[in-house]
């Protein structure tokens, strides 16, 4: 019995063998990159099942395209029995692909289960037709359909997960060809099977309980495709949880990247922090121990920045400290590692290699870079920097070693003024000790009221009338005996201390002279030592203000004595804050006057009233002919500018008379007398006028 095709029919069972083929690889093709078991069998059997149910309705539509004379019904049990072989035989080729490395044999293993499978569901299927008499088969063309069906089986299982062995799932235009070459196998494994077998001529079937052709294969056509549907819409809602989970782990990579990012470094100069440094310093030592080589750590501490951050505000010290940070690391170049450790201070690790000459080349660099003007927010800064250098291994061993000996020529390199580099040598650790309690001390001393004044009188030279007073900090500390102002000055300006001290000083002289001035003991002025940071202090002025309104002292009693170098460091803020405090009524003296590099054109334009000449110059006056020429010159120039000179440190009659010959007005020194206390000086004053010398009251 011949049967004609219905080739719209043909055309709709190759299109459901492939949407099957696709819906079950893509499936199976999550089983790799699904993490659980649960998910991974989920995956397997969803793939399966739309496999299975899809062979199926591939089956019996193609059925329906076959018309046949005679009517046909099918088997209900039977017809369910040939969906589960087709499900089972779908489950079980996909497992086999699946689990592992794919190797040949698991290959051809799949794809014979899936062959095989697709075989079983089409001869059962064809069986549930329960012809009478029975269909017969060519035994040639139903061979023909087996090896179609597994070796295209083979061929579309290569083509879906062998295609690109190093990924987790192949891309989608790979799964559609082996869903396409997969149809293959379903749809020609059928129509070789369809073609093998031998219809009875005149045969029956339709039982009472069979399904019509039309009912089944709508039913399953419709159920297939449900599931397919489900399945496919399932796998794409799957993958693009995966797209997202995707997205989210990357996204949270990248939070972790810059999350130790910002744990490695300093967020104001984006540089390495001292966790980082001495990570890369463990590193470097364990390379250098290995290569025996030697490599430096420099600690390079910035001089008077709290002056800057105090004075100008913080919004300068972080550009200061952006710029010394850029400024550090330019002059060293990339191989060096420069690090942020604390506010003002930075730690460098030079390559592995570098030994102590190279050391002193590159340090003295980062001095020099500091040296020049920094143009910050429109304002014009000079700081300098102290630059400490341990060497491995000549000067520690270990890491903690290196890092405190660095440190510890550091501290040596500011003792020694600043604006230099120390090479650590063993008898700086004391040095730095030293210094660290000095600190201390001295804070305490001026919490606790342990600072006094003492006050140097400043004599006319034409009749040695009592001209002014200077005052003059001291300290007596019971474990470190007397600390002239030359040690503490310093300690207290890279401490921040130099504020509260200052203020200290200025109060207690200005209060002081006022007491005085109300015994009628004194009528002169009190000249008080401002620091550089002090005169770039913002509330300079109106400090002074309030502390002359409280200790009731006027204006013109009151003298501030700077020196050259802190003038110049900043001329034009200088100039701005001296005509300030000039406008209140207060004098102004130019303090160690010929030591620094004072611009004679610029010194015209400072609103100034005395020149005082260094005790160094005045020292050499008789005995050295350069010193007696820059006295002779100072006094000159003072007397062109209309300003009174002061000549510090005279010890002898000698020198006194140098300077009176100079016609310079006032001096200072030993001949006349020390800095001398509260009681001391009162005993002073009341001596000097009975010497009919005279003491203005
Ligand atoms: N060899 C010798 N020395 C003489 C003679 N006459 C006075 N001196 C000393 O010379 C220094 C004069 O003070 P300076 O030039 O302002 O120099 C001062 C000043 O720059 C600074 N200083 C002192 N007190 C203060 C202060 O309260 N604030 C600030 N910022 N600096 C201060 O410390 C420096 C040193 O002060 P001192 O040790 O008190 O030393 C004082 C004084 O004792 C003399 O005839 N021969």
């Amino acid at each position: 019995m011949q049967g004609t095709y219905d080739l719209a029919l043909v055309a709709l069972s190759y299109f459901v063998a492939v949407m099957a083929s696709f819906t079950a690889l893509d499936l199976a093709g999550r089983v790799r990159a699904t993490k659980t078991a649960l998910a991974r069998r989920l995956w397997l059997w969803g793939g399966g099942f739309a496999m299975g149910t899809g062979i199926w309705a591939m089956h019996f539509i193609g059925m329906l395209a076959l018309t046949l004379p005679m009517q046909m019904g099918y088997d209900l049990p039977i017809t369910l029995a040939s969906m589960l072989a087709a499900v089972g035989a779908s489950v079980l080729a996909l497992k086999i692909v699946n689990v592992g490395k794919l190797t040949h044999a698991r290959l051809g293993l799949g794809g014979l289960a899936m062959g095989i499978g697709i075989c079983i569901m089409h001869y059962v299927g064809m069986a549930a037709m329960e012809m009478e008499p029975p269909i017969r088969y060519q035994m040639g063309l139903f061979l023909a359909s087996v090896l179609v069906a597994i070796s295209a089986s083979v061929a579309a299982l290569w083509l879906a997960f062998n295609l690109n062995p190093n990924r987790d799932r192949s891309p989608w235009w790979q799964r559609l060809l082996a869903a396409l070459v997969m149809g293959v196998a379903i749809c020609g494994m059928h129509y070789t099977g369809m073609a093998a077998a031998i219809m009875p001529e005149h045969g029956m079937t339709m039982e009472a309980s069979a399904l019509s052709p039309v009912q089944l294969s709508v039913t399953i056509a419709l159920v297939a495709g449900c599931i397919m549907f489900t399945s496919l819409i399932l796998s794409v809602y799957d993958a693009h949880l995966a797209s997202r989970n995707a997205r989210l782990a990357d996204s949270l990579q990248k939070a972790n990247a810059e999350l130790q990012a910002m744990v490695l470094h300093d967020p104001l100069t984006r540089l390495p922090n001292r966790l980082l440094f001495e990570d890369r310093l463990d590193k470097i030592l364990a390379w250098a121990r290995r290569q025996q080589q030697p490599f430096g750590v420099f600690f390079v501490d910035l001089d008077r920045f709290k002056n800057v951050n105090d004075s100008l505000g913080h919004h300068v010290g972080d550009a200061l400290i952006k710029a010394a940070a850029q400024r550090i690391q330019q002059s060293l170049g990339e191989n060096y590692l420069v690090a942020r450790v604390g506010g003002d201070e930075f730690m460098v690790l030079t390559p592995t290699g570098t030994d102590k000459d190279e050391c002193v080349v590159m340090a003295s660099r980062v001095v020099e870079a500091m040296a020049g003007a920094f143009d910050l927010d429109g304002h014009e800064v000079r700081i300098s920097s102290s630059v400490g250098v341990s060497l491995y291994p000549a000067n520690g061993i270990d890491k903690h070693e290196l890092m405190i000996h660095a440190d510890a020529a550091m501290y040596h390199a500011k003792a020694a003024g600043r604006n230099n580099l120390q090479f650590f040598e063993q008898g700086m650790l004391s040095a730095a000790e030293q210094l660290n309690n000095l600190e201390k001390r001295l804070r305490q001393a001026l919490e606790q009221g342990e600072l006094s004044l003492a006050y140097q009188p400043k004599i006319a030279t034409d009749d040695n009338s009592l001209k002014g007073l200077e005052a003059l900090l001291r300290w007596y500390d019971a474990e470190l005996g007397t600390v002239p102002p030359d040690r503490i000055i310093p300690v207290a300006e890279d401490t921040g201390l130099i504020l509260p001290l200052g203020e200290w000083v200025l109060r207690t002289a200005c209060a002081q002279t006022a007491a005085w001035h109300r015994e009628g003991r004194l009528a002169v002025p009190v000249a008080v030592n401002l620091s550089a940071i002090q005169l770039n202090q913002h509330d300079l002025v109106r400090m002074v203000q309030k502390i002359l309104n409280e200790t009731g002292l006027a204006p013109q009693f009151l003298e501030l004595e700077l020196t050259e170098s802190a003038v110049m460091q900043n001329p034009e803020r200088a100039r701005a804050i001296l005509q300030e405090l000039r406008d209140l009524g207060v004098a102004i003296s130019i303090d160690d006057f010929g030591t620094g590099y004072s611009n004679l054109a610029q010194l015209k334009r400072f609103p100034i009233d005395r020149l005082k000449i260094d005790r160094s110059f005045t020292a050499g006056v008789l005995t050295d002919s350069q010193d007696a020429a820059i006295v002779q010159a100072v006094v000159a120039l003072a007397h062109s500018l209309k300003l009174d000179v002061v000549a510090e440190g005279v010890e002898t009659q000698e020198q006194l008379d140098f300077i009176r010959a100079l016609n310079g007005q006032q001096y200072q020194g030993y001949l006349c007398s020390k800095a001398l206390g509260v009681r001391e000086l009162e005993r002073f004053i009341d001596s000097w006028q009975t010497q009919e010398n005279t003491v203005p009251a």
